[in-house]
């Protein structure tokens, strides 16, 4: 894929992030901001197993990057009040890795796989009991001689995130009690996480001037956090250092980043709907080939934003510029 690491908007995690990251993570439901429907099915779960003193069904997160499921699996373990053990998909290469991994979980522990999607097959036959019996099945020895033995686990929680959903197995997907959809943020909620956040940081700033980088920010919390550390750099080396609404619009500028928090490749994807393909339907892949990018970075990183605002829609046989992308960029929209 792509590097997306340099790109201002992008959902991903950049090195720059990292660290901040966990100063900014909310440690409890009651401090993660916004994703009403998703907290209020988690207050319920965590209560209910509580109350009954059993673990917590296992859960499956899936939604854009940068929207907050790697501090959701936190903020669990912690509601919960047990450990949580951090891996991904793509780090557990041998069944054996996964065998260890779940030997050495406590009662009720939560094990968290982050891009749960890229576990491979033969690792993933092995989750199948586990989440189910909390049993693990080994073979012991080789051909004719060889049995299965049945290893007991403790009762623990799985939490997985995915960005990608539709590519679980359907066996694996059925495996989870819940399943919690993040969705992009609203304004208000990012502008609510930006005000926090700068309290974190120690840096100044006012309502409209947090509403300003909420706005730009793509419906994404990590973007949010971005954005606010770059005007931050802006109104301390340019300004004096309080983050005003006049101070956001200006930083922003220099960080190229527009009133919609569009960027280059949104533009991009935008203008060749418009104008190498006269609004008609697009397939995914030719507008892969005609900008440039990958498929999948298409489809993860950009489409769901333009989704959002309303800028594109998904037809079946493609994507097409909305009337609003067309008055975006003053060019006038021809009714079929
Ligand atoms: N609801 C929220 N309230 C406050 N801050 C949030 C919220 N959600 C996310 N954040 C902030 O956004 C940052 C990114 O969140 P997180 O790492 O949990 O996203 P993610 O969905 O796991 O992303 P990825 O798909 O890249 O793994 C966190 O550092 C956190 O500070
Ligand atoms: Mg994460």
């Amino acid at each position: 894929m792509k590097d997306q690491t340099n790109r201002i908007v992008s959902g991903g995690i950049t090195t720059d992030d990292i660290e901040s990251e966990l100063s900014l993570r909310p440690k409890w439901i009651s401090e993660y901001i916004g994703q009403d429907k998703a907290k209020q099915k988690l207050n319920i779960f965590v209560k209910a197993a509580k109350g009954r003193s059993e673990s917590l069904d296992h859960v499956l997160l899936y939604g854009p990057p940068g929207l907050g499921k790697t501090t959701l699996a936190n903020i669990i373990a912690n509601e919960m009040g047990v450990n949580i053990r951090v891996t991904s998909g793509p780090a557990i290469e041998r069944a054996g890795d996964l065998a260890s991994i779940l030997t050495n979980l406590g009662d009720d522990d939560v094990l968290f796989i982050d891009e749960i999607h890229r576990i491979n097959r033969t690792v993933e036959e092995i989750l199948y009991p586990a989440m189910e019996d909390f049993a693990l099945d080994i073979i012991i020895g080789k051909g004719p001689s060889a049995r299965s033995v049945r290893l007991d686990l403790s009762k623990f929680t799985l939490i997985g995130a995915t960005t990608k959903a539709g590519l679980l197995t359907s066996p694996l997907r059925d495996r989870f009690g819940v399943m919690l959809n993040l969705e992009l943020y609203e304004t208000k909620d990012l502008k609510e996480i930006i005000i926090r956040s700068a309290s974190i940081l120690n840096i100044e700033i006012e309502e409209d001037g947090a509403i300003e980088i909420a706005k730009r920010s793509r419906g994404t919390p990590r973007i949010a956090n971005r954005l606010l550390k770059r005007v931050r750099d802006y109104a301390e080396v340019i300004e004096d250092g309080i983050i005003t609404l006049g101070v956001a619009e200006k930083g922003l500028k220099i960080l190229e980043v527009d009133e919609l928090g569009l960027d280059a490749v949104d533009r991009k994807i935008l203008l060749t709907l418009i104008e190498n393909f006269s609004g008609r339907p697009v397939g995914v892949d030719t507008l892969a080939a005609a900008t440039g990018e990958e498929r999948a970075t298409i489809e993860d990183v950009y489409e769901p934003y333009l989704l959002q605002i309303g800028f594109i829609n998904r037809t079946p046989r493609g994507r097409v510029a909305t009337k609003k992308a067309y008055d975006h960029f003053n060019i006038p929209y021809i009714e079929e």
